[in-house]
């Protein structure tokens, strides 16, 4: 069986020591957009992520992408009980909940459970959950992600339960667009995401897609980005955690609008690509921002 759900659930993935730098926080921030609106390059806010310094801040979606920062080959795709490969595999959602600020330079290690996979029939959803810990042992972030693995599933298994997230009917306090770059992913994937599917043609033909198609965990950072610039006047410390799902591809080249409302300690929001044919496809659903 390509999934083995017997072996596969609960199985402890390992533990990853890692460190980083300031020059790969602002690698990150520029891979996902930052200081490229009009003026932004001098901007306060824009600065915060752009430039080296005491004043530099690290948006929480960096604590997703750091373990594997330094990565130059694709992802291993090597879980326990899982004989998948990478042509199958979306990224399915993402969640990062942090302690406090993420330092802009540091080491730490991540320790990684795979903890549930639900059967959609045609499909089955791999879940992991990360815990990273400073070298003194005090916690700094959680994680909880799943992939989507296509042509999986029908083996009968729990089909698991969605908790989507109710947008508000009244007007949103932010309604904003970034323009996704051509070579958007071709930067995103020094990142430490080399997974072809975002810049080999083939591979992405051959995953189903007519062309390569940007990184999640891009599009994720971006409509963070966004949000804490247009609803938190740019302080990236004021964000504890962000959570959605990925529901539905962007392709370098399209402009992603972002759409929030600010409800008490939490900023929900939606994502859509905007314009062309596809303008109103979605992005990213149940988003929520947690303020501190
Ligand atoms: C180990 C580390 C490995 C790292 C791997 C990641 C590496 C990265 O480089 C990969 C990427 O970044 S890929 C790019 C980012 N992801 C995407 O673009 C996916 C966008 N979403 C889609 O295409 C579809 O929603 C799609 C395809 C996800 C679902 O669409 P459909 O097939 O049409 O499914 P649908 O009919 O809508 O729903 C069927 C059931 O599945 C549930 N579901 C839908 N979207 C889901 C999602 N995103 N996550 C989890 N579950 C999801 C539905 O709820 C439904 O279930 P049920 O019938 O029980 O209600």
């Amino acid at each position: 069986m390509p999934i083995d759900p017997s072996v596969a659930i609960g199985a402890d993935i390992g533990s990853t020591t890692f460190s980083w730098t300031e020059s790969d926080v602002l690698l990150y921030h520029l891979g996902i957009g930052a200081g490229s609106h009009e003026g932004d390059h001098l901007a306060p806010a824009a600065l915060r992520y752009t430039l080296d310094g005491p004043a530099l801040q690290v948006l929480p979606t960096f604590g997703v992408v750091v373990p594997t920062f330094h990565e130059t080959d694709p992802p291993p795709l090597d879980l326990p009980g899982c004989d998948i490969n990478l042509a199958q595999v979306v990224h399915g959602s993402q969640s990062i909940a942090v302690s406090g600020p993420i330092p802009t330079s540091g080491t730490a290690t991540v320790s990684t459970t795979l903890t549930d996979i639900w059967d959609k029939g045609k499909a089955a959803v791999v879940w992991q959950e990360g815990v990273a810990t400073s070298p003194s042992g005090e916690e700094l972030w959680r994680t909880r992600s799943s992939i989507f693995v296509k042509g999986e599933g029908g083996w009968g298994g729990d089909r698991g339960a969605s908790d989507p997230v109710v947008l508000p009917v009244r007007d949103p306090d932010l309604l904003t667009s970034y323009d996704v770059t051509p070579q958007q992913a071709l930067l995103y994937r020094l990142c430490g995401d080399r997974n072809p599917l975002h810049a080999d043609p083939d591979f992405a033909k051959a995953a189903g897609f007519p062309a390569p198609i940007l990184h999640g965990l891009c599009s994720y950072g971006i409509v963070l980005r966004e949000l804490t610039d247009g609803l938190l006047g740019g302080d990236a410390t004021l964000v504890r955690g962000f959570a959605c799902r990925f529901s539905g591809v962007v392709f370098p080249g399209e402009t992603i609008r972002v759409t929030g409302w600010r409800e008490g300690d939490r900023i929900v929001a939606a994502a859509a690509v905007e314009g062309g044919e596809r303008d109103g496809s979605p992005v990213l659903a149940d988003c929520v921002l947690t303020v501190a």
